[in-house]
C-alpha cells in the first residue's frame, strides 16, 4: 500500500467535480494538494473551505489551462516551490465539446493533449533518472475511451486517445528505471456538473431516447464511489499499467488483463 501522508499531489480539473472529490480522497490520507483549474472562482471557492477543513500549509490552487504547455509548467514549478516535490500527478481535467459545436477541437487539446503535456511533466519532475523520488501518474479516461459511444465520437477519440496513451507509457521496457506507475480511471457516466451540461435539457438533440436508454442501462456513479476506486488505483503499488473501469450497474473492473509490469517505487 502506498502510504500516502506527507505526499504531494497535483490535480487538474480540481475546482469540482471528480478532480475536487480525488483531491478530498487524498486530503483524508494525509497528503498535500495542489490543485489547478481553468475556472478560478470555483479554484478559490474550493481552497477556501479546504483551508477551513483541514489547515492552512496543505492545499494549494493556481489558474491552469492544461491545454497550454506553458500555464501547466507553472503550476509544476509553484506546486515544487510551495511543498518540495510532488509524487502524485491526476490528469482529470476534461471537457466535452462535440462534433455539432464550435470549438470541438477544443476536447482533443484538453482531454488528449492536455493529458499527454501532464504525463510529460509528471516524468521530468518526478522520475528518478531526472533525479525525482519516483510516483504515480492517474489519467482520468471514460468508459467513453473503451466502448463507443455514438452521440460523442470527438469525446470518444479523445478518451480512447488517453488509454492507449497511457498503456504505451506504462508498456516502456525503462519504466522500471523510472521509478514510477501510469494508471488509468476509467468511469462511467458519474454525476457531476459535466455530466449534468452533457445530458440535461438538451431535448433538441438526435436519438435523445437512445442516450436515455443508453444512461439508464449503464447507470450512474456517484462521485464518491468513483473516489473510492481512484484510491484502490493510487495505494495499489504493483499495478504499473493498469486500466481501472467503473460503473454503477458492474462496479471496478480492470480491462486490458493484466497490468504489464510491475514498476520499482
Ligand atoms: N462526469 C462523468 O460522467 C464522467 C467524467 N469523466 C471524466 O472525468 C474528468 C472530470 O470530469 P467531471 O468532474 O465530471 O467534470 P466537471 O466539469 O465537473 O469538472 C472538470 C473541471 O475541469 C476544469 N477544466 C476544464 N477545462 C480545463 C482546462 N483546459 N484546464 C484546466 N482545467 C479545466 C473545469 O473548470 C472543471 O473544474 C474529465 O476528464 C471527464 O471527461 C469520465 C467519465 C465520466
Ligand atoms: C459522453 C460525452 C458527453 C460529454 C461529457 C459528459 C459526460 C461524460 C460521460 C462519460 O465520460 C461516460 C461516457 C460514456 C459512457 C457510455 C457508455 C458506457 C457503457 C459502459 C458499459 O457498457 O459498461
Amino acid at each position: 500500500m502506498m502510504d500516502l501522508h506527507n505526499k504531494v499531489a497535483v490535480i487538474t480539473g480540481g475546482a469540482r467535480g471528480l478532480g475536487r472529490a480525488f483531491s478530498e480522497a487524498l486530503l483524508s490520507k494525509g497528503a498535500k494538494i495542489s490543485i489547478c483549474d481553468i475556472n478560478v472562482a470555483d479554484g478559490e471557492a474550493t481552497l477556501q473551505v479546504w483551508r477551513e477543513k483541514y489547515g492552512e500549509g496543505r492545499t494549494m490552487f493556481k489558474q491552469c489551462d492544461v491545454s497550454n504547455k506553458q500555464s501547466f509548467t507553472d503550476v509544476f514549478v509553484e506546486t515544487k516551490r510551495k511543498f518540495g516535490t510532488i509524487d502524485i500527478v491526476v490528469n482529470n481535467a476534461g471537457i466535452g465539446k462535440e462534433l455539432f459545436e464550435q470549438d470541438w477541437e477544443k476536447t482533443i487539446h484538453v482531454n488528449l493533449i492536455g493529458v499527454i503535456i501532464g504525463t510529460d511533466l509528471a516524468v521530468q519532475y518526478m522520475s528518478k533518472s531526472s533525479g525525482g523520488y519516483g510516483g504515480v501518474v492517474i489519467n482520468i479516461a471514460s468508459t467513453a475511451g473503451l466502448t463507443p459511444v455514438f452521440y460523442s465520437p470527438v469525446y470518444c477519440a479523445s478518451k480512447y486517445g488517453v488509454v492507449g496513451f497511457t498503456r504505451s507509457v506504462a508498456a516502456n521496457p525503462n519504466v522500471c528505471d523510472l521509478g514510477m506507475r501510469f494508471l488509468c480511471l476509467c468511469p462511467a457516466y458519474t454525476d457531476t456538473g459535466l455530466f449534468q451540461a452533457g445530458h440535461s435539457g438538451r431535448k433538441e438533440v438526435p436519438n435523445l431516447d437512445k442516450i436515455s436508454q443508453l444512461v439508464k442501462s449503464t447507470g450512474i456513479n456517484s462521485v464518491e464511489s468513483v473516489a473510492n476506486a481512484f484510491m484502490e488505483l493510487v495505494e495499489n503499488e504493483n499495478n504499473n499499467g493498469a486500466v481501472m473501469a467503473v460503473s454503477l450497474k458492474k462496479g471496478i473492473e480492470y480491462k486490458h488483463g493484466r497490468p504489464v509490469q510491475k514498476s520499482r517505487i
